[in-house]
């Protein structure tokens, strides 16, 4: 009898992922277990990620014990994973997608970025701050990092008037009734990989686990629209850091893939749009990815790799 397991980090929106990848394997009467693992990012809580070092800050350990063999499969946000793993690793899954957009969460739900209105939005994505500056000039931004809870909790004590959040978390932690707005994906874009389970897994394991998982656990279309995104983000040699965003949608068999650069201080914004068949999922990512550079997007990153 196969038992699975999974690799998770601890905190509560890590807890509800690894659950739910469980819950999709029970459903096949697949066993599994949770082994829970500290990473640097859940250590390390009064700097922020773009100083401690984006690059696997809260998937490192997890890798560490793939690698070992203690833990079958990692589960993490597909968002928080980079976009180039080592040879020996792979992303063997993608689950389907929850709804992308970004969502304004506030106790005061008259609240909206485009009534012109100033407050203060707490958040600490440099994708994020950059945006605001280049949509929402008079929005003012502070730094708010921690899990979910903890930027909850610093937002009923006053420090932001407002937090902008991914939809996927908000909901997957049940904070729905503090939806103040929907940000519309047309404008604030959300970061490539938003709202997608992934499934991590060292090429040690077994063919027999990982084809029974996959095929389980798998969305095709989520699939492809993720390897365009990330794809993209890779030849940016990117991670959840930057202030990159990119999303692609699947409709009638085609991929649609949008995306872009914003440079920190939001004077500029680039963006591009790329179609074709999901076949050539890589191969869109890399078309928008030079296209964003060849346009100035180099001289962007070039000026955020030098800030961060
Ligand atoms: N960077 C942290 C992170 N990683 C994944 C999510 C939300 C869930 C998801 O997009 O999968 C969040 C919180 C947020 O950005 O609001």
């Amino acid at each position: 009898m196969m038992n699975i397991k999974i690799g998770t980090r601890g905190s509560r929106l890590a807890l509800w992922q690894a659950y739910y990848i469980q819950d999709l394997l029970k459903a096949a009467e697949v066993d599994s277990e949770l082994v829970i693992i500290e990473t640097k990012g859940d250590k390390i809580l009064d700097r922020s990620l773009a100083k401690i070092g984006s690059k696997g800050v809260f998937t490192q350990e997890l890798e560490d014990q793939l690698r070992a063999g203690t833990i079958d499969i990692a589960v993490h946000s597909a968002k928080d994973l980079q976009s180039s793993l080592p040879e020996d690793l792979s992303i063997i899954a993608f689950t389907e997608r929850e709804r992308v957009n970004d969502v304004l969460i506030s106790q005061d739900k008259s609240l909206s970025l485009t009534s012109g209105r100033e407050f203060v939005v707490g958040t600490s994505s440099t994708r994020r701050v950059a945006m605001l500056k280049h949509f929402c000039p008079h929005i003012k931004t502070v730094d708010m990092r921690g899990n979910l809870q903890t930027r909850l909790r610093k937002l009923e004590e006053g420090q932001c008037d407002a937090l902008l959040l991914a939809y996927a978390g908000v909901h997957r932690m049940e904070y729905d009734d503090l939806i103040a707005e929907y940000l519309p994906t047309e404008d604030f874009t959300p970061a490539v990989g938003q709202g997608s389970v992934a499934i991590e897994a060292a090429s040690s394991l077994s063919i027999d686990k990982l084809n029974t998982i996959r095929q389980l656990t798998n969305h095709e279309p989520t699939e492809a629209c993720l390897k365009a995104e990330r794809a993209f983000l890779r030849r940016l040699e990117g991670g959840c850091s930057i202030p990159v965003f990119g999303l692609a949608t699947w409709q009638d068999g085609e991929i649609s893939l949008t995306g872009g650069v914003v440079s920190l201080d939001g004077s500029e914004l680039l963006r591009d749009r790329f179609s074709g068949p999901p076949a050539e999922a890589e191969r869109l990512g890399h078309a928008l990815a030079e296209s964003i550079l060849a346009k100035g997007g180099d001289e962007i990153l070039r000026a955020v790799r030098q800030n961060l």
